[in-house]
């Protein structure tokens, strides 16, 4: 059976990787959702296991040091990571999985899996990110506030990534991404197609039929 695809799509704050996610979800059912744990306190209407892990900083570098986590990073004052073995179970079923993180999270799941797909999430301006951070209402100004001088320098990242999708609509950005996913599937069933073709021209494959 072949490994499922890891997708990783990251980018600044507020950019709306929730929001693309969601909807890709919603199209892809058999797309598996990655749900990371935190540090952070759950926003309203959030619930533990679907959003997120909410835990404790003593649960969390419980987590951490049994090597429980895929990657992790310390973001805004709070601890965000991704549980490792549901990751590779999936991979191993031959599922495709998406993770949603921030870009530090992003580089070191790079270094573990280089196969995977990394998809950038870029806002149509720096203004428009601003009114989107500003805009959803959860943060208090100073969170805000830092998450926004992050994300600048979050942008900068951008040259590590496979791919960059403008989230100007939600749908055009999420049709951007799925065609990624499609593209990224098609590269792989062409590359083992013409593995067989090839293995088949081979004389010592004649040889070994002839026995
Ligand atoms: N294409 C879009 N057009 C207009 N508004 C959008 C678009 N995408 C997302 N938004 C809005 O922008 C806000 C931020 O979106 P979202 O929470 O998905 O961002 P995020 O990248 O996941 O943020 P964070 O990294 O802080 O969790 C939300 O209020 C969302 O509704
Ligand atoms: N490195 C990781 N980053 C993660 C993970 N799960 C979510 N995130 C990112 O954190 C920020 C803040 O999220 P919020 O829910 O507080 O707005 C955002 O960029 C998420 O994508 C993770 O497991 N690892």
């Amino acid at each position: 059976m072949n490994r499922g695809l890891l997708i990783v799509l990251s980018g600044p704050s507020g950019v709306g990787k929730g929001t693309v996610c969601a909807a890709l979800r919603r199209k892809l059912p058999d797309l598996t959702y990655s749900v990371s744990a935190t540090t952070r306190a759950p926003r309203a209407g959030e619930k533990d296991g679907v959003n997120y892990f909410f835990r404790t900083r003593e649960q969390f570098q419980d987590m951490i040091a049994n090597d429980a986590l895929l990657e992790y990073a310390e973001y805004v004052g709070n601890y965000y990571g991704t549980p490792r073995e549901f990751v590779e179970q999936t991979l191993s079923e031959g599922k495709d999985i998406i993770l949603e993180i921030e870009v530090q999270g992003a580089v070191k799941v790079r270094e573990k899996f280089p196969e995977g797909i990394f998809v950038f999430l870029l806002p149509p301006s720096l203004r428009e990110l601003k009114e989107r951070i500003t805009g959803r209402g959860t943060e208090s100004q100073a969170t805000i506030d830092h998450r926004l001088s992050v994300a600048v320098q979050e942008m900068n990242l951008l040259e590590h990534y496979d791919y960059a999708v403008v989230n100007d609509e939600i749908d055009t950005a999420c049709h951007r991404v799925e065609a990624i996913l499609i593209a990224e599937h098609c590269k792989r069933e062409r590359f083992l197609h013409e593995l067989f073709e090839e293995l088949d021209r081979l004389p010592l494959t004649e040889n070994v039929s002839e026995r």
